[in-house]
C-alpha cells in the first residue's frame, strides 16, 4: 500500500477550514525568511498560499541573507507582541551566523507553532499539553491511519534530529510503541531496523533504507527530502525495493512533505483557538 499523504493532508486542511470559518477573528500566522535558499523559498510560499485557502492570514517576512541576528530577534519580539499573529515560524535553517537556538528560544512558546521552542519540547517530553514539530505530528497521523492501535509495536527512528527525529520518538513512545532512535553510530543498523513494525527514516541520506533492511508488512515512513543530480526529489528509503516488501510506505515526494504543512495549519488553529478562548474537543 502507498501511503497517499497528499490526500490525507487535503482532508485534513478541509477540516482546519471548517473550524477556522466558526472563528470569531482569523488566525494569523507569521513567517519569517532569511536568506534566498531557493528550497526554503518555496516551502515559505507553500505555506502562505495554504494559509490563505484555509481562511488564515499570512504575514510574511523576508530579510536578507546578512540581517544581524538582533535585527531578527527584534523581528520575532514584534511579532511576539502583535495581536493580530497567533503564530510564528521562522523558516530553517538560518544563515550561519545567526544562532538558530536563540531564534527559536525568543518565540513566544504560546505562538510556537513549530514546536521547537524548549518549553514545548519539555511539554512533550513529559507528556504534557503543547505544539508538537510538524513533520513528526504529520507521520503519526499517517502511522495511526495504517495501524490504529500502535501499543506494543517496535519503532524504528533513524535520525535524531530536534525537528524530526527526537519528537517522533516522543511522540511514537506517547503510543506506547518499543521505540528505537538509530543514528551515524548505531552498529548494524539493517538488522535493527529488520524488527521494526514502524520504520521512520529522517537521515537525509538518498535511497539508504533498502528492502533487504525490512521485515514483511513494516509501516514506512520516509521523511528524507533529497535532491538528486537530475533535479529529482529522493527520500531515504530506496522505494522500487522497499515497496514489495513494507505493509505500506510512503511516496517521496506526496507523502510526509504535505503533512508537515497541513500540520502547521492545525498548530496554528489552535493556537488562534486557544487565543480566542475557544473550547476544543
Ligand atoms: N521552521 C521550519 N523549518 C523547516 C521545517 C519546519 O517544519 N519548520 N521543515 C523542513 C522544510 N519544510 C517545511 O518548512 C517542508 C519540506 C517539504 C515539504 C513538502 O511539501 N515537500 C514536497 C515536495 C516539495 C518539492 O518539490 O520540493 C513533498 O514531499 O511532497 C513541505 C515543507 C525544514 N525547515
Amino acid at each position: 500500500m502507498i501511503i497517499d499523504g497528499k490526500a490525507a493532508a487535503a482532508t485534513l486542511r478541509a477540516e482546519v477550514a471548517a473550524e477556522v470559518a466558526k472563528l470569531a477573528r482569523a488566525p494569523g500566522l507569521g513567517v519569517v525568511l532569511v536568506g534566498e535558499d531557493p528550497a526554503s523559498a518555496v516551502y515559505v510560499r507553500s505555506k502562505n498560499k495554504a494559509c490563505r485557502e484555509a481562511g488564515m492570514l499570512g504575514f510574511e517576512h523576508k530579510l536578507p541573507a546578512g540581517t544581524p541576528e538582533a535585527d531578527l530577534l527584534a523581528l520575532v519580539r514584534q511579532l511576539n507582541d502583535d495581536d493580530s499573529v497567533d503564530g510564528i515560524l521562522v523558516q530553517l535553517p538560518l544563515p550561519a551566523h545567526i544562532d538558530t537556538n536563540k531564534v527559536i528560544a525568543t518565540v513566544s512558546p504560546h505562538k510556537d507553532v513549530d514546536g521547537f521552542h524548549p518549553e514545548n519540547v519539555g511539554r512533550l517530553a513529559s507528556g504534557l499539553h503543547g505544539f508538537v514539530p510538524c513533520t513528526p505530528m504529520g507521520c503519526l497521523m499517517l502511522i495511526k491511519a495504517v495501524r490504529g492501535d500502535l501499543a506494543g509495536l517496535d519503532a524504528v527512528v533513524i535520525g535524531r534530529s530536534n525537528i524530526v527525529g527526537k519528537p517522533m520518538a516522543q511522540l511514537l513512545l506517547g503510543e506506547s510503541c518499543t521505540v528505537t532512535v538509530a543514528h551515524s553510530r548505531t552498529r548494524d543498523l539493517p538488522a535493527v531496523v529488520r524488527r521494526a513494525d514502524i520504520v521512520v527514516a529522517a537521515v537525509g541520506r538518498p535511497n539508504m533504507v533498502t528492502g533487504d533492511w525490512l521485515k514483511p508488512g513494516a509501516t514506512v515512513i520516509d521523511v528524507g527530502i533529497n535532491r538528486g543530480a537530475d533535479g529529482k526529489l529522493v527520500g531515504d528509503v530506496d522505494f522500487a525495493s522497499a515497496e514489495g516488501i513494507a505493509g505500506a510506505i510512503t511516496p517521496v515526494p506526496g507523502g510526509v512533505g504535505p503533512m508537515t504543512i497541513a500540520c502547521l495549519l492545525k498548530n496554528t488553529l489552535t493556537s488562534a483557538q486557544r487565543r480566542q478562548g475557544v473550547q476544543r474537543k
